[in-house]
């Protein structure tokens, strides 16, 4: 896939092919996480014990916004696989700007579940992938650091859902656009989901669990992540929040024809 070749971004066996590299990706950034505890000190506002100078929110948000605002200064967010926690931070580029030909639609980037995404990484991920919950004041900086990873890969991977919707809309203008039309939001859904790939994405994610969660050479030994828990994040949370952007990107599609 190649953003400044439109044909390939919007083909939807390069999408899918995308989207498994995508989990090799969030696997080893979960395996890296699985390493500290769950430190909820990190995600606390305000917390007395960690003070931020002229900043209303956690540690892992403050982290978080400087990165975005010197990433963005490296050109991040022109990329369309990108997305912001903090758009309002984002930066002018010091690098040239690179035009990419418009592949979705210009709303695309108000689509953005940046917010949800971080809510449920904190509240549902972290506690199943953590090694045990408790805190580790020496490995907040690193825990801050493994989480901004684990953060933008899931949103990177959430936020395809905007070129899966583009294809299948280029696919099938007549459908999409009744019921866009009618604003037919469970057509929509039953239209998008192809339940055998979500089967075939549950049987891949159990054996690369196996694979890589474990040290080979000693397979009783500590598992860093498990096939059910990959399975689950997997199944109730990352595939429901790609729907959701798929579905609030088409319900707005009309409006670019
Ligand atoms: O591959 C697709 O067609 C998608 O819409 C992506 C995805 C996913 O999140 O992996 C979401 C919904 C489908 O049921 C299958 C898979």
């Amino acid at each position: 896939m190649d953003f400044l070749k439109p044909g390939t971004v919007l083909d939807l066996g390069n999408i899918r092919d995308e989207l498994v590299r995508m989990e090799d990706t969030i696997i080893f950034k979960f395996i890296e996480r699985s390493h500290f505890p769950t430190c909820p000190t990190v995600y606390k506002e305000n917390d007395p014990n960690l003070q931020l100078p002229d900043f209303h929110g956690s540690f892992l948000d403050w982290a978080l916004m400087q990165s975005e605002m010197t990433h963005s200064q490296l050109r991040r967010f022109e990329s369309p696989d990108q997305t912001p926690f903090f758009p309002s931070k984002i930066l002018k580029p010091i690098l040239p700007s690179i035009q990419y030909p418009r592949v979705l639609a210009s709303y695309s980037p108000e689509i953005n579940l940046n917010q949800e995404i971080k809510d449920v990484y904190i509240n549902q991920i972290t506690p199943l992938i953590s090694r045990f919950d408790g805190e580790s004041w020496e490995n907040f900086g690193s825990v801050a650091t493994i989480d901004i990873e684990c953060l933008q890969s899931l949103s990177r991977r959430i936020h395809f859902g905007k070129f899966v919707a583009e294809a299948k809309f280029q696919a099938d203008r007549a459908l999409y656009s009744k019921m866009i039309l009618e604003q037919d939001i469970d057509g929509l859904y039953q239209s998008i989901t192809n339940s055998a790939v979500e089967e075939k994405i549950m049987e891949r994610l159990c054996v690369k669990a196996e694979v890589y969660g474990v040290d080979p050479t000693n397979k009783e030994g500590y598992r860093k992540i498990t096939p059910a828990y990959l399975v689950k994040i997997y199944k109730e949370l990352v595939i429901p929040l790609t729907k959701k952007v798929e579905i609030d990107y088409l319900l707005r599609r009309l409006e670019c024809e």
